[in-house]
């Protein structure tokens, strides 16, 4: 398989600050300058991973550009997209909307060029110069709305991959899988009422957006059964992410036949990382991915493009991403060190409880 690898060294420079919108410094409170959970270290790691474990020169490098305005504009609203823009001029920034997601100067280039690079990726698979595509772009994307940035996230990248898709390359039916621990609320409501966008979120429950991810969120109008919730319970480990995605993911997918499929990747859901409590491990990843793939392979010539999303942990995240890109690729290379603590966790196989959840998603399939 070939696969394509966007990454550029400029993601590592968004700027997301030391105060995360809502807990600036503050001595007399004990509160120290907040090392922000969004960092570029998380990234770059994965980034050095790939380079190091040689699997970087089995990749087929593709630059990233910059999304247009018309391009960004098929999701956001123009106010949006001006407000962000206006205030990335400014020295200190701004915020993409919600107030919990700063931005330093410059912020616009650098989101616009991560949408961009979802774009580079899928045109990369459309036009068959790779068979799949992994873009590591940050900032992230699948909480930003049509209206607005929330939750680090800026432009919808994914979304705006999925309407260059539709608009400029003439696929009809795209499929999202969203993967990262939160709910992929943005590339939700950007797709709620289109029938031709199936949106699967697979995120523990009620963590983010609060209130956010229901089992009954199942799309409106023409656009009603496009959008399927999984709700996980705190803990669940591979065995409940592999069955959601054996009993709910695959037969949505093949019922819905798609001509491309995305992937808002996030590494959040993993045993080691700070946002959530999932206990998904590396090997968990990559069985995610070749489940996926297989799937692809029979639907749509195995047209798979990921996007990076979330994912805090700088230790862990780069054996997470690694498998994922090499189940991409068909290759092996270095043995994740973690696995053997993670995989012992009590609990990693299906637990009742999160079998009910799984099966109470599977039955409100259309
Ligand atoms: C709610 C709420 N209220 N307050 C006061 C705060 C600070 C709230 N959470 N902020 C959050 C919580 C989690 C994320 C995860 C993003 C991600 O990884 N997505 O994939 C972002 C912001
Ligand atoms: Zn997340």
């Amino acid at each position: 398989m070939t696969t394509g690898y966007v990454y550029h060294e400029i993601f590592g420079w968004h700027d997301t600050g030391t105060h995360a919108g809502l807990f600036p410094s503050n001595p007399a409170a004990g509160l120290q300058p907040l090392v922000h959970v969004e960092n570029a270290e998380t990234k770059r790691r994965l980034h050095e991973l790939l380079v190091v474990s040689g699997l970087a020169d089995q990749l087929v490098r593709l630059a990233p550009r910059a999304a247009t305005e018309e391009e960004i504009l098929r999701v956001h609203d123009r106010a949006h997209l001006d407000r962000v823009r206006a205030e990335s001029l400014l020295p200190k920034g701004g915020d993409a909307g919600d107030g919990l997601s700063p931005f330093g100067q410059g912020a616009y280039e650098i989101a616009a060029l991560a949408a961009g690079g979802a774009i580079v990726a899928v045109d990369a698979v459309l036009d068959g110069v790779v068979d799949n595509a992994y873009a590591l772009v940050r900032p992230p994307g699948h909480h930003a709305e049509p209206q607005t940035g929330m939750g680090f996230c800026i432009f919808g990248n994914v979304a705006v991959a999925v309407r260059h898709a539709m608009a400029a390359r003439g696929i009809e039916r795209v499929a999202v899988l969203d993967w990262d621990v939160h709910h992929g609320n943005g590339t939700q409501k950007a797709f709620y009422a289109d029938p031709d966008v199936l949106t699967i979120s697979l995120h523990q429950d009620d963590v983010f957006p609060p209130r956010s991810g229901y089992r009954d969120e199942r799309g409106e109008g023409a656009g009603l059964g496009s959008a399927v919730n999984v709700p996980l319970p705190a803990g669940s480990g591979d065995g409940a992410y592999l069955y959601a995605m054996d009993t709910v993911v695959v037969p949505a997918l093949r019922a819905f036949e798609p001509q491309l499929v995305l992937v808002a990747s996030g590494f959040d859901a993993s045993a080691m990382d700070p946002m959530a409590r999932q206990m998904v491990t590396s090997e968990g990843y990559r069985a995610l991915t070749e489940r996926l793939l297989d799937t692809a392979a029979d639907l749509c010539g195995g047209r798979v493009v990921m996007s990076h999303e979330g994912g805090y942990n700088p230790s862990y995240v780069p054996f997470c991403g690694l498998a994922v890109i090499e189940a991409m690729a068909g290759v092996r290379t270095l043995d994740d060190p973690f696995l053997p603590i993670v995989s012992g966790f009590a609990g990693q196989d299906l637990q009742p409880h999160q079998r009910e959840a799984v099966d109470a998603a599977r039955s409100l399939l259309k």
